[in-house]
């Protein structure tokens, strides 16, 4: 069951995990968004605060204190956002979407297609395996029309945004052996939360420089199975995280190798991705992290070293925003059938 659409243009949004970095990105962009009223933000552990207290930044933006989780509250809701750890939304979202109310979870739970999968990764049972068939993997640059219709959206992780729109054009048209995919990807630490943690302290991550999770990170098996749907059938992929000592962005520059030595690389991207306003493909362009900082766009180049068959791709994103709470409420506006860029138009900060 969904959800008449009021004629009026103002939905009521509720966000559960307001105080997260994810969560306060949300905030910031749906503080501006036309169609928006912020009508619930959840913390457990601020609940009474003022918004605007904890984050001055929304000072006379936000009227509103943070309360504790409450699914009654929730259904009162057109839309709720999980900005949450992975495993909270699934115990919520069946009894939300009963009520008539979309969800869109920035978390993971919605999107391993198979529960035994997401298990393996994730370290617990799924709790609602019949909802996961309906959810839609929220990437609009591949799922456009099937977002348009859905009732629960599992945004994709940070980098699988970055990785995804990186190989997209060459796996769709064919041109690379799918067995040999190397992505080579590097985070910002806004990319871990908010929480308190030794390993994030300035003084661990600062001036240093290191891989993570070399045996297998969760992100692995999410970027193969999209990568698996774009045409050449099962990838073999190589995924390694780096851990950046800066706050924000993600850069990823991967590796494949062509099958089609005559592929003009330039038009196929610049093709692919010609009518899509959150990706801009730079010709003999390097992308860097800053030129998305704070916006929703990914910049992505492509180039060969010589006559090597070896096709090199970079793509950079904003965690927060394209990698989690800017595509999150591109989702939102194709859900609602609005503008799809509505609260999205904040330029990168430079420097
Ligand atoms: N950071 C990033 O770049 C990205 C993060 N993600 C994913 O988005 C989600 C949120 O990430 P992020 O904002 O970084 O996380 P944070 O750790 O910064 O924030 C988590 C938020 O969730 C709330 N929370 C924690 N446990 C629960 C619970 N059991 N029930 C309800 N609320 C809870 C916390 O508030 P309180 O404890 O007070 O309730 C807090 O507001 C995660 O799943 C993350 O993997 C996805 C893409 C990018
Ligand atoms: C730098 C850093 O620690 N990044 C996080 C990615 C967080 C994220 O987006 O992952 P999920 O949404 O899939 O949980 C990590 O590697 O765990």
């Amino acid at each position: 069951m969904k959800k008449e659409i009021p004629i009026t243009p103002k939905i009521k949004i509720g966000i559960v995990g307001g105080t997260g970095y994810t969560g306060a990105e949300l905030l910031r962009i749906l503080v501006r968004h036309p169609h928006s009223t912020l009508a619930v933000i959840t913390s457990r552990a601020e609940a009474g605060l003022p918004v605007a207290q904890l984050f001055p930044h929304l000072r006379g933006q936000i009227d509103l204190q943070f309360t504790a989780p409450d699914d009654n509250a929730l259904s009162d809701c057109d839309v709720v956002f999980f900005a949450t750890p992975n495993g909270t939304a699934m115990q919520s979202a069946p009894q939300l979407l009963d009520r008539g109310v979309r969800v869109i979870d920035l978390a993971a739970d919605f999107r391993l297609k198979d529960p035994a999968v997401w298990a393996q990764w994730y370290g617990m049972p799924h709790a609602c395996p019949d909802v996961l068939a309906e959810a839609v993997y929220g990437l609009p640059e591949l799922n456009r029309a099937a977002i348009r219709q859905a009732r629960l959206i599992a945004n994709p992780g940070c980098y699988p945004t970055a990785v995804t729109l990186g190989f997209l054009p060459l796996l769709e048209a064919q041109v690379i052996d799918p067995n040999w995919l190397i992505a080579d990807a590097k985070s910002g630490a806004s990319g871990a939360g908010r929480k308190a943690e030794t390993g994030l302290l300035l003084a661990e991550i600062g001036e240093s420089f290191k891989a993570y999770a070399v045996t297998g990170h969760r992100h692995a098996p999410e970027i193969a199975q999209t990568l698996g749907q774009l045409g050449s059938g099962a990838v073999g992929l190589t995924f390694v995280p780096h851990l950046l000592p800066m706050i924000r962005g993600i850069e990823a520059t991967l590796y494949a190798r062509l099958t089609d030595d005559n592929c003009d690389l330039e038009q196929l991207f610049a093709k692919r991705y010609a009518t899509e306003t959150f990706v801009d493909f730079m010709p003999n362009g390097q992308p860097d992290t800053r030129s998305v900082r704070g916006s929703n766009m990914c910049r992505v180049a492509v180039a060969r070293q010589g006559t090597s068959s070896v096709v090199i791709v970079q793509s950079v994103i904003d965690n927060l925003v394209k990698g989690a709470a800017g595509q999150a409420v591109q989702n939102m506006n194709l859900m609602f059938d609005w503008d799809e860029t509505l609260g999205l138009d904040a330029l990168a900060l430079l420097p």
